[in-house]
């Protein structure tokens, strides 16, 4: 009891008294001012009416594309800087300072090669300050994460008494949208990262005229895609899933993702692309990505066959015979568990393109330069409806590139006429000159004779031929005198490719075949100790009593691939290794003493 009198006898005396008062009075006079500020703030804040717009959902969209038009935007003090071009109407401004729209900048462009489009994009976590309306607009973009997933989110605060400047502002930014929507293909990229989709901009539609094929193959897609969209009730009455796939194959360069883009172009569709080869993407990425694309797209899985040359088959998953067969400590069971979580598999893909979560009424495109690899489940017809297989070019495919790629004068188009008949006065639209020699429609159509001859049938693709066009973009007539030239270069080079590629290929071979080489001695030299499992086998039976050499017990591992089985009888260095058959089977022993 005196012990306890001594320890809170300080507290009595005068100078302990005086600094409880002051941290008495010091922490009130602090809760009161934390008190009357947040109550200042909610006060404040009650003026505020205040919407989140969530990065999954279409406003967002309208919003940003809204706000990147703004020029307070471009003002704004505290701003991410990126030459990625939002939209080609986005603000721009040169590294000069100067706000400029697309024509001017092109302009600068020309002039002065070093200057560069540079795009204003609202900074995380920065309150920017935009007047609509007679509002002030506090905007606000944040990056959020809620169940383990990222999303970005716009906070979109006013001073009003109702909620209709708001409602006003995301109807003006969605009709603003849709507007540049008509002449652009809006595309969207699979964010690996956060499983998202992010808006990359919007592209000018690419006309359907300047895609070379066969005729009749375009028009037979467009009439399929269109076809296909207007039939929701059929499949609806049917039982069968609102979704059509097309499988666009064949060698590289030969227009395949051109005409993807030119038919989203045509029908108003924005483009959701994924590259399944992409870093991170994994079965659970794709399920949530596949879950967000939303009904009336165009779903482009590009490289189709590409994915799969690094993840873990399908087949394989499903024999129950893993690539590699381990025994995992702890720790190489997580490595394994996030592996799994980091790989994509054809099942996966499979779940996510069939799955209850997949859109309706998607148009699904995909590319692949090399049918052959990709497994028959992924291309049979459900999946992938139709197939186009794309060639090399052909003499009339090279002559049509030729006349689309040169400029020549065309007749006038008739004058339109008024109700009564009567021919207006109509001001003909001022053109930008084309580049190099505007050519009479019969020399184009000779000369383009000519350079289709000089081109084989089959052997260049489409995107060469373009390229070397490009070189001569403003000679078309030496363009023709020199293509017989450029054939002989082209295939020199291709068989020089092709060369240094076999040479490549037949180098890792080698190294393959040398790694595998050290890898089987280091796994002999490894010898297994008694009761651990044998590296690379997944199968082990402890048979103490089907040998009895020497004082140790047995192993018999069971390779599960080839049946084979082996016993070893473990013991000091130099004594004896026994090989013997299946538990079942009789010892076939090969005794060896080293
Ligand atoms: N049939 C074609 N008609 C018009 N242009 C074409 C055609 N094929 C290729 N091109 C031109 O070649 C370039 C490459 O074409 P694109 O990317 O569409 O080919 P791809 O088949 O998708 O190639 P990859 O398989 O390598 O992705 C584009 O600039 C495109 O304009």
């Amino acid at each position: 009891m005196d012990k306890v009198k001594n320890l809170l006898s300080p507290l009595a005396s005068g100078t302990i008294n005086d600094t409880l008062k002051l941290v008495v009075i010091g922490g009130t006079m602090e809760t009161a001012r934390r008190a009357s500020a947040s109550a200042w703030s909610g006060f404040v804040d009650s003026f505020f009416l205040t919407a989140h717009f969530s990065q999954e959902d279409y406003p967002y969209d309208w919003l940003l594309h809204w706000l990147s038009k703004q020029p307070a935007w471009g003002r704004s003090r505290e701003f991410d800087i990126t030459t990625r071009t939002i939209s080609r109407n986005a603000v721009t401004q040169t590294t000069t300072g100067d706000l400029l729209d697309d024509d001017e900048d092109d302009e600068m462009l020309v002039r002065d090669h070093r200057k560069r489009k540079v795009a204003f994009e609202p900074s995380p976590e920065t309150t920017h300050t935009i007047y609509y309306q007679g509002h002030w607009l506090r905007v606000t973009r944040t990056k959020r994460k809620k169940d383990h997933e990222h999303s970005a989110e716009l906070k979109i605060s006013v001073v009003a008494r109702n909620n209709n400047i708001l409602k006003q502002l995301v109807l003006e930014a969605k009709r603003d949208y849709e507007k540049d929507a008509e002449h652009k293909v809006h595309i969207y990229m699979a964010d690996t990262t956060w499983g998202l989709w992010t808006w990359t901009g919007a592209r000018q539609k690419r006309p359907m005229s300047s895609i070379v094929l066969e005729p009749g193959v375009k028009d037979m897609l467009l009439a399929d895609c269109k076809d296909f969209l207007l039939s929701e009730d059929w499949y609806a009455e049917r039982g069968i899933p609102f979704r059509r796939g097309y499988l666009l194959h064949g060698v590289p360069g030969s227009g395949k993702t051109s005409l993807i883009h030119s038919i989203a172009g045509e029908l108003g569709l924005d483009i959701y692309v994924v590259s399944l080869s992409a870093k991170g993407m994994c079965d659970n990425k794709l399920a949530k990505l596949m879950g967000r694309v939303p009904s009336r797209c165009i779903l482009l899985l590009e490289d189709l066959d590409a994915a799969f040359t690094r993840g873990v088959s399908r087949d394989e998953k499903s024999t129950g015979t893993p690539a590699t067969l381990t025994f995992p400590t702890s720790s190489r069971k997580k490595d394994l568990d996030d592996e799994e979580d980091s790989t994509l598999s054809l099942s996966g893909l499979l779940n996510s393109l069939d799955g209850v979560a997949a859109a309706e009424g998607r148009l699904l495109f995909a590319t692949t330069n090399h049918i052959e690899r990709l497994d028959p489940a992924l291309s049979r017809p459900g999946r992938m409806d139709v197939w186009i297989n794309f060639k090399n070019a052909t003499k009339w495919q090279a002559e049509e590139i030729f006349k689309n790629f040169f400029p020549c004068k065309r007749p006038e188009p008739p004058t339109p006429l008024t109700p009564e008949g009567v021919a207006t006065e109509t001001k003909p639209k001022p053109r930008r000159k084309a580049p190099g020699p505007v050519l009479e429609e019969a020399e184009l159509s000779d000369l383009a004779k000519r350079f289709a001859d000089a081109i084989p049938e089959d052997e260049m693709s489409v995107a060469a031929i373009q390229g070397y066009l490009l070189k001569n973009k403003t000679r078309p007539k030496e363009a023709v005198e020199e293509v017989a030239e450029w054939v002989v270069k082209e295939r020199e080079m291709r068989e020089k490719l092709k060369k240094e590629k076999e040479e490549r290929e037949e180098q890792e071979r080698k190294e393959k075949e040398r790694k595998a080489r050290e890898e089987k001695a280091a796994e002999k030299l490894t010898e297994p100790a008694v009761g651990q499992p044998c590296a690379g086998l997944d199968v082990i039976t402890v048979a103490s009593s089907t040998l009895s050499l020497g004082t140790a017990s047995t192993i018999t591992c069971a390779d599960a691939d080839t049946e084979e089985t082996t016993a070893s009888e473990g013991g000091n260095k130099g004594e004896k290794w026994v090989s013997v058959s299946s538990e079942s089977s009789t010892t076939k022993s090969t005794s060896a003493t080293s």
